[in-house]
Parts: C-alpha cells; structure tokens; sequence
C-alpha cells in the first residue's frame, strides 16, 4: 500500500462509519405491506417454534419476490427475517430433528437475498447481532435497557442478553475501529505522535470490549445458552446432526454445507490479528479464514486492506522507541486478557453447561447430545480458542520492561 492507496480510501467503500463501526447504522424494523408473511413469521417466531408451528406455517407461506425491497435497507432486514426463520424451520425439533430440505418458498427468497449481499445460505454474526437491535427510545443511547432485538428466538431474557450484550462488544470496538484507520494513516505518513496516540486508543477500545464481555455473565444463564439458544445457532458443516448438509428446494439440487452463526465472524478480532501481525497456528487459521467468508463481504475487504499496510509491529520493533513499543505491547496483552476472558466465559456457557446437560440425560436414560463441545461455529472450542489466545500473547515485542506496561 502506498500514499495514493491511501488517499483512495473511503470509510463508506467497507460499510463501516466512525459512529457505529462495523455495526449497521439504524437498521428497519419493518418490511413493505407485501412482505407481510416473513414480518408476521418473523414477529412470532419464538412462539412459533416453542410450539413447534413454525414448519406448518412456513409451508403455507407465499412464495415472494425480492422486487418490492426498495433499498439496502430493507434488503438487509429481510435476510435478517428469513435467516431467523431458516435457523427455526432446521432447529425447531432438536438434534435429533433436523430437517434435509428447505421448502422453496423460504429457500428460493433465500437464496436470493444472500446472493445481492454476499453472504452465505445461513444465519451469520452480522444477521444475528450488526443488524438485529433497535433503540426503544429513539432518541436514547445504545445502553442495554435501551436496546432490543428486532426479532428473536428461544431463549427468552437469556437470549436478548446474549445478542445485546454480543453488541455492546461490537458498540466497545468502535473507538478501536476508528484508531485502527488513524494508526495505518500514520504508519504510511511515519507519524509518530498519531500512532502512538492511535494505539492507546485501541487498547482502551479492546478493554471496554472486555468490559462489555464480561456482562454475559449479568445477562445469559449458562443453562439456558447451552439447552436453548445455542443450537438455533448450529449449522450444517461438520455437525453430526446434519451428515447429509441441506437441500435449498428450488435454488440448489444438491444439498450444501456451511458453518453455524458464531462471534468468530465479527471482524473486529480479525482486523487486530491483522494489525498486530498476529499469525495463528495452521488449524485455527484456517477456521478463522473460513469465518471471514461468513462476514459481508465489505467488512472482508477492510480485513483485507488492513492486511496490505506496512507491518505495524516491525515498523515498532524497528523504531526502537521504548513508548511506542509499549503501547503496541498493551494493545497485545489487553487483547490477549479479552481472549482469556472469552475462553472462561465458554468454560462455563458450553464446558460446565454441557457437563451438567449430559449428567441430566445420563440419569434421565436419554441419548447423548452430538454438538457437545463443538463451538456453534463447528470448531473444537477449547483447543482452538487457547491455541488463538496463546499465538496472540506471542506478538508481544522485546524490549518492553514491566513497568512500561
Ligand atoms: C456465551 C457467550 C459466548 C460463547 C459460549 C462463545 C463461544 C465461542 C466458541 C465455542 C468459539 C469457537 C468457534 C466456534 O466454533 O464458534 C468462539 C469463537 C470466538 N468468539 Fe465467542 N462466544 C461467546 C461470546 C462471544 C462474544 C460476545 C464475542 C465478541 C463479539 C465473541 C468473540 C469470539 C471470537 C472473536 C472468536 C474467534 C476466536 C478468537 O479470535 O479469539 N464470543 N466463541
């Protein structure tokens, strides 16, 4: 990347803004008159398939055209609809009853939809969480009393924590995501201050995150995360569940696979892995590549962008200034602390949650469950997250003294 390059960017290029981040900016919560079958689906949803009605119901559903979505807007509102539905229409009878076809009257729409965004045939983090909040008071600010989710499924309280707080992490990396295009501007121009400054902005910006992270525990039962929420987020990609993958009636013969919604496709953890040169063992790399295919794709191309800038930590080893060096090692060590938190966190919300689920049906005399320590992504969680969390605390830089942290 060059001066030029750099004079060409546009924060608007990569659907990203300085206010919201990689958030999507006021997102609809309503569709046209004509696409009042996904609104009222969506609306019920939970209810839906609590009471196991949600098959019933979307094979009575119309099949529409995307011709009536007059903007980008409502674009992304529908895929936030129909991606809800889908997880519910696969999910709604358990492990055990996972679905091999989806009826053309979702998949057709579906397929469609994703196609204009980019994104793949399954809910993602972005449908999830970037694009599924609302403010109830308009005016407010986005604290978690003041944030709902736009629709949602089982879970209850535990599932609008789970979303809301997910979002909060994303409302925390704002600032960062901010000082990651001040400190590229100023590693191209060799602006010390603005780099130095730029950083210590991304390390309070990655310990809010934590901060934010840490309110899981305030706002999401384990139990109910591990028994409730967590398989409508399940995917079709190595799960045992779903060996055979997933027909799209009328958009695709053959059944295809993909990876269940996980936060290992918010690009924030991505784009500071880039920025701090930090390279993951083979195996985590390749989960987290495959993540970013998971992400729209303009948020992949800022990953990407980040990428082609001149490496920050040997421009910092090089320059050997004992300030600058240690504001690089804080960013590591406070993203290395928030990875930590993270690992403690799915000890607890699949690890013990797991545990005490199994114990249950082993006294109860029932089948064992086939995701078990499985991430919702489809890794195996523990192994690959430690494996993540101990390749970035290896980016921290020599000559740093204990006291410059
Ligand atoms: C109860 C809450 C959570 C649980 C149980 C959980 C669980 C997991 C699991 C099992 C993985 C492994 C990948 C997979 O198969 O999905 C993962 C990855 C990841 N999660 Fe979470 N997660 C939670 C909340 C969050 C939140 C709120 C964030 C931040 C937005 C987050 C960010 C990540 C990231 C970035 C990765 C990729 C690994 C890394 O870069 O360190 N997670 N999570």
């Amino acid at each position: 990347m060059n001066s030029q390059d750099l004079a060409n960017f546009k924060v608007e290029d990569y659907n990203i803004s300085e206010e919201y981040g990689f958030i999507h900016k006021n997102p609809l919560d309503k569709l046209p008159q004509y696409y009042k079958p996904w609104m009222d689906i969506a609306e019920n949803l939970t209810l839906l398939i609590e009471t196991k009605k949600l098959r019933k119901e979307v094979m009575q559903m119309p099949q529409l055209g995307l011709e009536h979505l007059t903007d980008k807007r409502e674009v992304i509102l529908a895929r936030v609809l129909l991606s809800h539905i889908v997880m519910g229409y696969v999910w709604q009878d358990g492990e055990q009853g996972a679905i091999k076809v989806l009826p053309q009257a979702l998949a057709v729409p579906y397929y469609q939809i994703s196609k204009v965004l980019g994104l793949p045939l399954i809910m993602v983090h972005s449908d999830f969480v970037l694009a599924n909040w609302k403010q109830k008071d308009r005016l407010g600010t986005m604290t978690i009393e003041n944030l709902s989710t736009i629709v949602s499924l089982p879970g209850g309280e535990s599932l609008q924590g789970f979303v809301l707080v997910t979002l909060l992490v994303e409302v925390a990396a704002i600032p960062g995501v901010k000082a990651v295009i001040q400190a590229v501007k100023a590693l191209l121009c060799e602006e010390r201050q603005t780099l130095l400054q730029a950083m210590r902005d991304i390390a309070q910006s990655i310990n809010k995150m934590g901060e934010a992270l840490q309110l899981m525990y305030d706002y999401v039962d384990s139990d109910v995360y591990y028994n409730k929420i967590r398989i409508f987020l399940s995917g079709w990609k190595d799960n045992p569940s779903m060996p055979d993958g997933l027909i799209y009636e009328g958009a695709s013969d053959d059944p295809l696979f993909f990876s269940g919604g996980s936060a290992a496709q918010s690009s924030v953890f991505h784009v500071y892995d880039e920025l701090f040169g930090i390279h993951h063992q083979p195996e985590s790399s390749n989960f987290l590549l495959k993540m970013r295919q998971y992400m729209p794709p303009a948020h992949n191309n800022f990953i990407e962008w980040v990428k082609g800038v001149p490496k920050l930590p040997e421009y910092v080893q090089r320059s050997g200034d004992l300030d600058l060096t240690s504001a690089f090692n804080l960013c590591i060590t406070t993203l290395t602390e928030v990875r930590s938190l993270h690992i403690r966190i799915v000890s607890k919300y699949v690890t013990s949650a797991g545990a005490r689920a199994r114990k249950k049906e082993l006294l109860a005399g029932s089948g064992g469950q086939q995701m078990q320590e499985r991430g919702t992504g489809g890794s195996l969680a523990m192994a690959f997250l430690k494996s993540v969390r101990d390749t970035c605390k290896e980016g921290l830089l020599q000559n740093n003294t204990a006291a410059d942290c």
